[in-house]
C-alpha cells in the first residue's frame, strides 16, 4: 500500500468579500446595520488524502475553491483551521508568473526560480540547457521577463518546475495559456511524470484532459468535497450539479 503524499484534515480557509459602495450607500447600509463586508469559507472543512504516485483531478464550478485548495497544498496559503501535511518536494504551476521576477531576464529567473524550488546552483547549471530547450525561449533568454507574453511566462515557469525533480506536482488551469504544440508537450511531460510514479494534483475545467491525465477525481462545491471517485464519476457528479 503506498504512503500518503498529501493529507488534509478539516482544512478551512475564509476570505472577506468586500462590497464596494458609494459613500451615500455605505452610510445607508451602516444605518440599516447591514454588513459592508462579509466573510465566507472558500474551503470548508476538507478532508483529503492523496497517495504517493496518484494523479488527482480537482473539479468544480467557478469559485468552488479549487485554486485555494491547491494553494493550501502548495503552502502559498495557510489554513485558518485544520492540518495540511505534505511529504516530499513540491513544485508546480499555480499562477502564471508566480515566482518569476519581472525585472530579471529569463536566464536570471531560471537560476532564481530553480533555487526557490529547491535546486542547488550546480543542479541549475546541470539542467540549464534542458530547461532552455524545453522552454524554446533561447533567443529571449537575456530579455527581462516583463516583456514576455503570458504564454512565454508559462513556458519558462513550466520548464523550470518540471526540471526540479518534484515528488508532488501541482498544476492549475494554467496550461490554458500555452499554444497547442506547447500544451501537447506539457501534457506529454505530465504523463511521463505520472509514469515515473510522481504524485499529481491537477485543476482544470478541461474534463477530457483530466480523464487522460488523472486516475481519481474530487468535486468541490462551495469549498466542500461533494463527490469523489473515478474521474468519470467526478465528471458526471459535476455535470449533475450544473
Ligand atoms: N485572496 C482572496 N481574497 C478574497 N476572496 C478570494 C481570494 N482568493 C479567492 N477568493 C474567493 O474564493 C472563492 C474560491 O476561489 P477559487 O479561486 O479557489 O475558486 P476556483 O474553484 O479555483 O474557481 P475558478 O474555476 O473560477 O478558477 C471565490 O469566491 C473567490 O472569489
Amino acid at each position: 500500500m503506498s504512503q500518503p503524499r498529501v493529507v488534509l484534515e478539516g482544512v478551512q480557509k475564509s476570505f472577506t468579500r468586500r462590497h464596494t459602495r458609494s459613500l451615500k450607500e455605505s452610510a445607508v447600509w451602516s444605518a440599516q446595520r447591514r454588513k459592508l463586508n462579509h466573510r465566507f469559507r472558500a474551503v470548508d472543512h476538507v478532508d483529503l488524502h492523496v497517495r504517493e504516485g496518484e494523479s488527482l483531478a480537482l473539479v468544480g464550478h467557478n469559485g468552488s475553491g479549487k485554486s485555494t485548495l491547491l494553494k493550501l497544498v502548495a503552502g502559498v496559503l495557510v489554513p485558518d483551521a485544520g492540518r495540511v501535511l505534505v511529504r516530499g518536494r513540491v513544485a508546480g504551476l499555480i499562477e502564471v508568473g508566480a515566482g518569476l521576477h519581472r525585472d530579471l531576464t529569463g536566464r536570471e529567473n531560471i537560476a532564481l526560480n530553480g533555487a526557490i524550488l529547491g535546486m542547488s546552483p550546480s543542479q541549475v547549471r546541470q539542467r540549464f540547457d534542458a530547461i532552455v530547450d524545453f522552454s524554446e525561449l533561447e533567443e529571449f533568454l537575456d530579455t527581462q521577463v516583463r516583456f514576455y507574453s503570458s504564454g512565454m511566462f508559462l513556458r519558462l515557469a513550466f520548464a523550470v518546475a518540471v526540471h526540479t525533480d518534484p515528488d508532488l506536482f501541482l498544476v492549475d488551469e494554467i496550461l490554458a495559456v500555452g499554444d497547442e504544440p506547447f500544451r501537447r508537450k506539457c501534457l506529454d511531460r505530465v504523463a511521463r511524470m505520472r509514469q515515473e510514479g510522481r504524485t499529481l494534483v491537477v485543476v482544470s475545467h478541461d474534463l477530457s484532459l483530466l480523464d487522460q491525465v488523472c486516475d481519481r477525481g474530487v468535486v468541490l462545491d462551495h469549498g466542500r468535497v461533494v463527490a469523489q471517485g473515478s474521474v468519470a464519476h467526478a465528471v458526471s457528479s459535476l455535470r449533475a450539479r450544473a
